[in-house]
């Protein structure tokens, strides 16, 4: 058997994933021997006697938690020090204090600082019990050791553990050694003797992991804890974050559904009930007071919160949430207006496409007779009146210039002649082409938001899988959350149509090219990827 710590790029990714699995070593290694667990079992003796010390429910002044897990498999625990998955708070649970005698002058004899150690716990295996063979998950698992001292325990219980399922071997872990085990292999446990095993375990970062950005709690009995699969938070913080977090603003056919989709798998962002709340633009309440007034932010901010999770949103502000409804890139000075009343600090994203392949994908959606009737509403089918593609260039591009939109007008006339009109309509089956023109929308954004506060997306950088690495990095960072790799990277909402005629794409290319060079400027890219 190995001895010493494990190194933690061992544990990078899960072992059964690995190709080449030289990078590993001996996945159990041998920290220390003979510790005398005598004191501790003589202290649970003396607790089991007092209560049922093994259910968190009652332990009388510890703080109860749930560790999704050992709830499932039925293992008692002691919660002395636990970190959330993520690493962003560290809790020392109130019954530490009554084990901190052993357990510091324990972790310091194997060199661990003990405020390195950010989890810690008994945890009580009943007689005939199993865990089941799984790897440990999370952002944690790699930033960690994960160490068992065993205080009560046999020959009969059966602790395997291998790169694989496949390639699992039995390791006895003895009474008063202790070991370390690489938790991102396939483990296994199961009690085959007649009594409840019993283990310290903990789990502690090295010397160079920053513990200041790890704030410490210490809990105080009385204290209730919100969880989700892999946040804690603090009761007291009910409410401490404020939905949106981020909105999609469009643009519309741009890869919205995809990327929404890319950042609601992150373990810290939960839906929205509906991609597309649309509570900005026509599903907005014009009943309920002015948004301007306070009494009219309240009244529809109540309204707005009925899109989102609030029952996982008000107790676990470690978790985020957002919308993407693309229309409102097109909704102009009145959707921003209710945009800074109801969500002044979401992070605002718009994805763009080049405007010819928008358009294009727009008409071809409009036009698709397939969908039940409440798409086909939503969409404007009807609207369309079975006009071509050409056809609608044709009218759309009339209307602009009699309106007299060109490249260099202010925010506010393209607004007044163009914008306001759009926020009433109830379908999308209008303004194929006036969405393209990109640059004259979002100056309205940029003028009422800071500038960090907006990220820009080309659609185009999604397409393979290395850019959409870097776009999801990015955007993830944006929304200050820690990295997360997505799992499903298939593109969402995609369709199939004939290709746009080239005499078209010429002529739209044309009309397009001086509002591009005006968002290169506006957005500071020079190189979006579609400008000519
Ligand atoms: N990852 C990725 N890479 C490349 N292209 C992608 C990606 N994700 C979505 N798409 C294309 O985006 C189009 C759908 O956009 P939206 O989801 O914003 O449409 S909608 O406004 O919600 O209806 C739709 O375009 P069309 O297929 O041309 O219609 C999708 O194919």
């Amino acid at each position: 058997m190995r001895t010493g710590p494990i190194p933690l790029q061992e544990k990078k990714v899960s072992t059964a994933s690995l190709k080449d699995t030289r990078v590993v070593g001996p996945l159990v290694s041998l920290r220390a021997t003979g510790v005398d667990v005598g004191p501790y079992q003589a202290r649970l003796k003396e607790m089991e006697a007092s209560m049922d010390v093994w259910n968190p429910k009652m332990q009388v002044n510890n703080v109860p938690m749930r560790r999704s897990g050992h709830d499932m498999w039925g293992i008692g625990k002691i919660m002395l020090i636990f970190a959330d998955d993520y690493l962003k708070n560290l809790y020392h649970f109130p019954w530490l204090e009554k084990w901190s005698d052993l357990l510091f002058p324990f972790f310091k004899s194997l060199n661990i600082p003990p405020e390195r150690v950010i989890r810690c716990l008994f945890a009580q295996m009943t007689a005939g019990s199993v865990i089941p063979v799984h790897h440990d998950t999370g952002a944690w698992v790699s930033q960690c050791h994960r160490v068992h001292l065993p205080i009560v325990t046999s020959d009969k219980i059966d602790f395997k553990v291998g790169l694989d399922e496949k390639s699992m071997e039995t390791i006895e872990l003895a009474q008063g050694n202790v070991y370390e085990l690489n938790n991102a292999s396939k483990h296994m446990v199961e009690n085959k003797w007649d009594q409840a095993r019993v283990h310290l375990i903990f789990d502690y970062v090295d010397n160079d992991f920053p513990l200041e950005s790890l704030p410490l709690h210490k809990l105080s009995p009385g204290t209730v804890l919100h969880q989700t699969r892999r946040t804690v938070d603090l009761a007291s913080d009910f409410g401490k974050r404020h939905p949106p977090s981020f909105c999609i603003i469009g643009a519309q056919k741009a890869g919205t559904t995809s990327l929404y989709d890319y950042i609601t798998q992150h373990d810290l962002v939960v839906p929205a009930n509906r991609k597309e709340t649309h509570y900005l633009d026509w599903r907005f309440l014009p009943q309920l007071p002015p948004i301007t007034t306070p009494e009219g932010r309240v009244a529809h901010l109540k309204t707005y919160c009925r899109f989102f999770r609030m029952d996982i949103l008000l107790p676990c502000p470690s978790v985020l949430t957002g919308e993407a409804t693309p229309s409102y890139m097109l909704g102009g000075s009145i959707v921003i207006e209710r945009f800074k009343a109801l969500a002044p600090t979401s992070k605002i994203i718009a994805t763009l496409r080049d405007p010819v392949d928008r358009a294009f994908s727009h008409y071809n959606m409009t036009a698709d007779p397939e969908g039940n009737e409440e798409q086909l509403k939503n969409r404007g089918h009807y609207h369309l009146q079975g006009k071509t593609f050409e056809q609608v260039v044709d009218s759309e591009i009339a209307e602009l210039q009699k309106l007299g939109v060109h490249p260099d007008m202010s925010f506010e006339d393209f607004d007044e002649v163009y914008l306001k009109s759009r926020v009433s309509y109830t379908h999308g089956g209008h303004s194929f082409i006036g969405r393209g023109l990109y640059a004259l929308q979002l100056l309205g954004w940029y003028s009422s938001f800071p500038r960090e506060q907006i990220r820009i997306v080309n659609m185009d950088d999604m397409k393979t899988s290395e850019g959409l690495h870097t776009v999801m990095k990015d955007i993830f960072a944006f929304l200050e959350l820690p990295h997360y790799e997505i799992e499903d990277v298939s593109a969402k909402n995609t369709r199939h149509y004939s290709p746009i005629n080239p005499a078209t794409r010429e002529r739209l290319q044309d009309f397009y090219a001086p509002y591009n060079a005006k968002l290169a400027q506006l957005v500071g890219q020079s190189s979006l990827a579609w400008q000519k």
